[in-house]
């Protein structure tokens, strides 16, 4: 038997009982619940990952939704006890949503919400700053300051890697990666080869614009390719950023063999998921290839970093802060409340999970949908006609 776990509740007679495993950004959240007749309730337990036992005694005998979290194992055992408790919704706070078995959930008619787009800008400038970080070597020219081991201006001091002119690869072109892709091309202008299942439509036009204009005023163009693989991008790109969904197909996308085609001066960045990376072959490769260099945000066994790469001088290590804006970390917990809310509710769901505006916008009050629900489809829910 799982240990009782603290909480904090809001609206105590609220009719539905919705329950959040960690404290999340800003109040909007909760007042909407609150407003719809929500008793909500606050795990605030001194634990960063609470396990499947601490969720399932949140959870309790009755709980009609849960917005839960990225680090949290939401499979078969959770979405059995949630169904068992009369809950019919979970939502992660997080676009992405590998830690949730979707089959699992389709199974107990759970839907299952995510918060997209309300990050997209704050997750790619993260990649951007790790890439200029990495490529400018701004973390060691750091740690060198604060040492006291500048003593004076020298030729040879933190060289690194100038962007303008160089190649952006981005594997993953999806939201994150065409706005990571759009804020390199244009921010340094740098050319782009990306790679991803689908045509980046939308990137393509942007870019090819930008080097109209570049031309226009008697500068450079830019220039655009859709690589046929991603062995491509790796081998012609200078900085590589990766923004694809984990799943088998993304696995250990970059592994001992594609490490060593790629340039020996590359910068790699990782803004998606840990295990896109083989990280004991990437600690390997760094250390024999010193001017490689690479900026993560994201670890394979996070919390933990394999062994060695703490130590490695051309590695610039955060703890998955991508998203952390005041803004877009408040944005994210509301979608998720309305993603439950909006199923409790027995709402549609809207229509285009990219467009969640309407559900950000502090003075009015959200459409009366779910922002966005990944199994929609597989549970037959209706779509919203707003
Ligand atoms: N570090 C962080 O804090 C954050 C991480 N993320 C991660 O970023 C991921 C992407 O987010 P979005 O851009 O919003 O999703 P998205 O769905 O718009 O983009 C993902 C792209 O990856 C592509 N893709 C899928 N499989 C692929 C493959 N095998 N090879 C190449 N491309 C492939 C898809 O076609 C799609 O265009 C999320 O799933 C999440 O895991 C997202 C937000 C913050
Ligand atoms: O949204 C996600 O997928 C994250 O990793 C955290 O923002």
């Amino acid at each position: 038997m799982a240990k009782p776990v603290s909480i904090e509740v809001w609206n105590p007679h609220g009719k539905y009982r919705v329950v959040s495993t960690k404290p999340m950004p800003g109040t909007r959240w909760i007042n909407l619940l609150m407003e719809q007749d929500c008793r909500v309730e606050i795990c605030t337990q001194k634990k960063t990952i609470l396990s499947v036992e601490d969720i399932i005694a949140l959870i309790g005998d009755k709980c009609d939704g849960v917005i839960g979290q990225l680090t949290e194992d939401w499979g078969e055992t959770l979405f059995s006890a949630l169904s068992r408790a009369g809950g019919k919704a979970f939502s992660n706070m997080a676009v992405g949503y590998n830690n949730v078995d979707v089959n699992a959930a389709n199974k107990y008619g759970v839907a299952i919400g995510n918060t997209p787009g309300v990050l997209t800008e704050t997750t790619a400038e993260l990649a951007a700053s790790l890439s200029v970080s990495a490529a400018r070597r701004i973390v060691e020219a750091d740690e060198f300051m604060r040492a006291g081991l500048y003593d004076g201006w020298l030729p040879n001091l933190f060289v690194g890697n100038l962007l303008k002119g160089q190649t952006v690869g981005v594997i993953g072109a999806g939201r994150i990666g065409s706005a990571y892709a759009r804020m390199m091309v244009e921010g340094f202008k740098m050319n782009l080869i990306y790679y991803d299942l689908y045509q980046a439509t939308r990137l393509e036009k942007f870019v090819t614009a930008y080097a109209e204009f570049l031309k226009a005023n008697g500068e450079q163009p830019v220039t655009w390719k859709r690589a046929a693989s991603m062995e491509e991008v790796l081998r012609e790109a200078d900085v590589i950023s990766l923004h694809p969904i984990l799943d088998k197909t993304t696995y250990h996308l970059v592994n001992k063999e594609r490490l060593a085609i790629m340039k020996k001066e590359a910068v790699l960045v990782n803004c998606s998921r840990g295990p896109v990376i083989d990280e004991v072959a990437l600690v390997e490769h760094l250390k024999q290839n010193p001017m490689f260099r690479v900026g993560l945000d994201v670890f394979e066994d996070e919390p933990y970093m394999k062994p060695g790469l703490a130590d490695l001088k051309n590695a610039i290590v955060v703890p998955h802060i991508a998203s952390a804006s005041k803004w877009t970390r408040e944005g994210m917990a509301t979608l998720a409340a309305l993603n439950v809310l909006g199923k409790i509710k027995g709402y549609p769901i809207w229509s285009d999970p990219n467009q969640v505006e309407p559900f950000l916008n502090e003075n009015a009050p959200p459409p009366a949908a779910s922002p966005s629900i990944v199994n929609a489809k597989a549970l037959g829910l209706p779509v919203s006609r707003l």
